[in-house]
């Protein structure tokens, strides 16, 4: 069974990740990780903190020349920051100094983020800087590493993975180019990672606009994964489906507020014999889709046709221009607590999702294929596809 775990406040020394069940002999260059790291701290919007951080991934172990062994992969990023927050952060008694932690004290909690309900689980309502150190989307990080290694494992079996944003505040993208490879690339090069020209500047004058105001907004992006087969996941059990799997890992992104596959929501006004995907034949005998509505997933396994997916980002919590809170150690109505805050994270949660997508996909993968060695699952993968062919 693949899976992992991460540890780390956003203001520590370091986020770190476990992963167990990876398979042995596969190649994890640490560029492949950063160049993904850097796409996630780009986009347009983002507020002081990414001009401190410059990602790098360090592979602790699990890795011998470049090769995964089998045996548990450990991954840390720095987090550049800590040089500033050590004595309000430091777990080690004599380095943490209580005064500088009581006067960085969080007790006016900010609507949207999680510090009052967080306060509340916990018991840090005194200082709700405790919860924001873990719930902050900082973890996303070494998320995205971990994720590059489960994409490395399914780019090796012909899958790619692409995501573009559609929707920032009020500016939805129009015009999409017809192939995946020009998505992809339009996407990539633009600062909203926007495939859509036009769209894109209105986009970026939406966050200057909002940035200016004090405000913050949210969006809609879409992620693709081509070269899947047929027959990953399964519709058995509820939690095996491939749908149910993601939309899991996507929510559990801060800041995500909704998934759906293919047609989606788009679809509640659609005439079945409109949204479902005929089943059609060449002449040569090769099954085939005309369209894709249902996004490559049918009763929560891959059709084969390509895997489409969006989702919704709500509106950053911290306000420049801050909303009513209260202050939990006087009681009094105040105005939430604002340092300094991200104006908009759709671009770098389009890219947080493709990682997390690629990381589901890859354990479901491995549970298809099973295998210890990648010479082992390439093996069953080539048979299967053989198999495949003969429908
Ligand atoms: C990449 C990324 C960066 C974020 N940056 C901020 C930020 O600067 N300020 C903020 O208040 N929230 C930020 N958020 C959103 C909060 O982490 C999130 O709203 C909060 O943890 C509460 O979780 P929920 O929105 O899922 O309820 C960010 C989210 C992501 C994915
Ligand atoms: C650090 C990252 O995002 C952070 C997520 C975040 C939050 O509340 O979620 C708040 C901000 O952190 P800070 O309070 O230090 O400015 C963001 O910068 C990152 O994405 O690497």
């Amino acid at each position: 069974m693949l899976r992992f775990l991460t540890a780390g406040e956003s203001h520590g020394p370091a986020l770190t990740a476990i992963i167990e069940g990876f398979p042995a002999g596969v190649e994890v260059p640490t560029e492949k990780i950063n160049a993904q790291l850097k796409r996630r701290q780009s986009g347009y919007g983002r507020g002081g903190r990414m001009k401190i951080e410059k990602d790098k991934v360090k592979i602790l172990s699990g890795v011998r020349g470049g090769l995964t062994l089998g045996s548990p992969i450990a991954l840390q990023i720095t987090n550049l920051d800590w040089k500033n927050w050590r004595e309000v952060m430091s777990s080690d008694p004599d380095e943490y100094a209580a005064e500088k932690a009581a006067d960085r004290a969080l007790t006016r909690p900010r609507p949207g983020h999680a510090d009052l309900a967080g306060g509340f689980k916990y018991g840090h309502y005194e200082d709700m800087r405790s919860v924001l150190e873990r719930a902050s989307a900082r973890e996303t990080a070494v998320r995205v590493a971990v994720g590059t290694v489960g994409r490395i494992l399914i780019e090796s079996l012909g899958c790619s993975i692409l995501s573009h944003v559609v929707q920032i505040g009020r500016v939805e993208s129009a015009d999409y180019p017809a192939s995946y490879t020009e998505l992809a690339d339009q996407a990539s090069s633009s600062p909203v990672g926007c495939a859509d020209p036009a769209a894109a500047s209105a986009m970026m004058e939406e966050i200057d606009g909002a940035a200016k105001s004090g405000d913050t907004l949210g969006g809609v992006f879409e992620v693709i994964c081509t070269g899947l087969p047929p027959g990953i996941g399964s519709y058995v059990h509820w939690d095996r489906r491939l749908d149910s799997r993601m939309a899991a890992a996507v929510l559990g992104i801060p800041s995500v507020k909704g998934v759906d596959f293919g047609l989606g929501f788009r679809g509640a006004g659609v005439l079945g014999s409109r949204y479902h995907d005929e089943i059609r034949c060449t002449p040569q005998g090769k099954l085939y889709r005309p369209t894709n509505r249902a996004g490559g997933l049918e009763g929560g396994v891959s059709n084969g046709e390509p895997l489409v997916l969006r989702a919704v980002v709500k509106p950053i919590p911290t306000l420049g221009r801050p909303l009513a809170s209260v202050d939990l150690k006087t009681k009094e109505e105040s105005l939430a607590a604002f340092e300094r805050s991200d104006t908009c994270i759709v671009p770098a949660a389009a890219v947080i999702t493709e990682a997390v997508v690629a990381w589901e996909i890859a354990a479901a993968v491995l549970e298809k294929f099973g295998g210890d060695t990648l010479t082992e699952i390439k093996e069953h993968y080539q048979r299967y596809l053989a198999y495949i062919r003969q429908f």
